[in-house]
């Protein structure tokens, strides 16, 4: 199994850039708020320690995961924000709706991401059980929320090199 035994959020080998240049947008799901919770903490921590400025994190709370697509496409509106990190957590149920839900928003952020040319992060847990999920936000598998932060800071130092690159 991929994951077993490994610290997902070990970003120990890569070169984290500083994220005081950028804004950031945080979507997260109320559904499963036990998790996303801890995926919130995790991801504001991390942003927090790399340098982003707290008035420079901006928070939407969405009522679903399949919500967040919307969030997301609300908060990169009015151009201000560098990245998006969606967080959710889609846990099994007894019908095929994890799949819908969990196939729904992977696409729809990706379209939301491509309509505003902004990085926008799939923080989303899409877990089969509630311990599986507990233990990638912030137990024996890292923390979703983290690595989406982490991912975040560095799309947005990449688009920024980028526009400087095409000025
Ligand atoms: N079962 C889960 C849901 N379901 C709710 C949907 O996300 C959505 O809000 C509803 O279908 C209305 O559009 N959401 C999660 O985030 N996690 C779940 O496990
Ligand atoms: C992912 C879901 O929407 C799921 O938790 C709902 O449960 P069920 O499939 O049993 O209706």
């Amino acid at each position: 199994m991929a994951s077993h035994h490994k610290n997902l959020s070990d970003f120990s080998s890569i070169e984290i850039a500083s994220a005081a240049p950028y804004s950031f947008g945080i979507a997260v799901s109320q559904w499963n708020a036990e998790v996303t919770g801890r995926l919130l903490t995790g991801a504001y921590d991390a942003l927090r320690k790399h340098g982003a400025l707290e008035e420079n994190i901006h928070l939407v709370q969405v009522p679903g995961s399949y919500e967040l697509t919307s969030g997301a496409d609300i908060m990169l509106r009015d151009g201000r924000l560098d990245a998006v990190m969606c967080l959710g957590c889609v846990i099994q149920g007894e019908t095929r709706h994890f799949d819908f839900i969990c196939s729904a928003v992977a696409h729809g952020i990706t379209q939301v991401a491509l309509k505003h040319n902004k990085p926008v992060i799939f923080g989303v847990l899409t877990t089969d059980n509630l311990q599986q999920a507990l233990d990638r936000a912030g137990g024996i598998h890292g923390n979703k929320g983290e690595e989406a932060a982490v991912t975040a800071i560095q799309m947005a130092a990449l688009g920024a090199r980028e526009a400087t690159h095409n000025e």
